[in-house]
């Protein structure tokens, strides 16, 4: 059976003491989607993956992931769903395989799969390393690996790819866009908007626990490109030229062109960061 929604949440709330966490949150997030949750700190962004994977529960509001209300999880839903977060635990006095080693038994995955995994995300060489003295970078990919290891349905990534160097962040990168191509429904928090532009179908803006903005990245910037304006530079200029979106400009876009003068050429659309800013008044950091 295809489920529409893999994950749907439905006006939740979150409050601790005197802090709202979440105000009246909803989305859903598709299989083969990779759905971004953008925000500062302290927007709420752990506490709904924490909602989501049942480690927290909602003040108010309601939750499924496939189909299952997250107020009353059981432990067979751990077989179809995977969790990336910083607690993510390791046994670090294990090896980088017998750590993968025990999950695949745990959760009854042929062995074979440890080792194509590790080959997967780099490690094969690294196998016989204890969890505890891999680097930053090689300790994420392990926990990637052993987050997938079961074939999740759905995918939890809190923070993926943070403090990472771009090597890492690439193959990691590539990996989670294979996952959302052979179906896996992806929940990915971030705060690095180049991060969520590149990878997110769809994102949502959060901002002090509520949802700002909701939409494809490009449409979003798109939505918000007030100023309409092209970069061009020409053969005969020192620097570029900022040329608002007119019929003018089109004319005399057009005879650099035929003349051969024209070098480069750009829309000016926002980023996702200055469209972030345009809807909340405040800044992603
Ligand atoms: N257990 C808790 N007790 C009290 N307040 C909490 C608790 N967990 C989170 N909060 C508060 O809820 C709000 C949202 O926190 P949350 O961790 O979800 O933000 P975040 O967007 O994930 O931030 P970061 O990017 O720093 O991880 C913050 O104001 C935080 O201080």
């Amino acid at each position: 059976m295809t489920i529409k929604n893999a994950i749907e949440v439905i006006n939740i709330a979150k409050s601790f003491q005197n802090t709202t966490a979440l105000d009246q949150v909803s989305f859903t997030v598709q299989p083969g989607e990779i759905f971004g949750f953008l925000g500062p700190s302290g927007s709420g962004k752990t506490t709904t993956i924490k909602i989501l994977t049942g480690q927290l529960l909602p003040t108010n509001g309601e939750a499924y992931v496939l189909g299952q209300s997250v107020q009353a999880y059981d432990e067979h839903r751990y077989e179809k769903i995977g969790i990336v977060t910083h607690q993510s635990g390791l046994y670090d006095k294990l090896s980088v395989y017998q750590n993968l080693l025990f999950f695949a038994k745990m959760f009854g995955v042929p062995v074979a799969r440890v080792d194509k995994l590790l080959e997967r995300v780099g490690l094969s060489q690294h196998k016989k390393k204890l969890a505890g003295k891999l680097s930053q970078g090689m300790r994420q990919r392990l926990v990637l690996a052993r987050a997938i290891l079961h074939q999740p349905q759905v995918l939890f990534l809190d923070e993926p790819t943070s403090g990472l160097d771009p090597r890492t962040t690439q193959t990691i990168h590539a990996l989670i866009r294979e996952l959302r191509d052979q179906g896996t429904a992806i929940l990915l928090t971030t705060h690095d908007m180049l991060e969520a532009t590149r990878l997110c179908n769809r994102v949502a803006l959060l901002n002090a626990g509520r949802i700002a903005e909701c939409a494809a990245p490009q449409a979003l910037q798109l939505k918000y490109n007030r100023d309409q304006q092209y970069r061009v530079h020409i053969a005969s200029a020192a620097q570029d030229l900022l040329l608002p979106a007119s019929p003018e400009t089109t004319y005399q876009i057009n005879q650099w062109m035929l003349s051969g003068q024209l070098e480069t050429i750009h829309s000016c659309e926002p980023t996702l960061e200055d469209v972030f800013l345009t809807v909340t008044g405040r800044s992603l950091k």
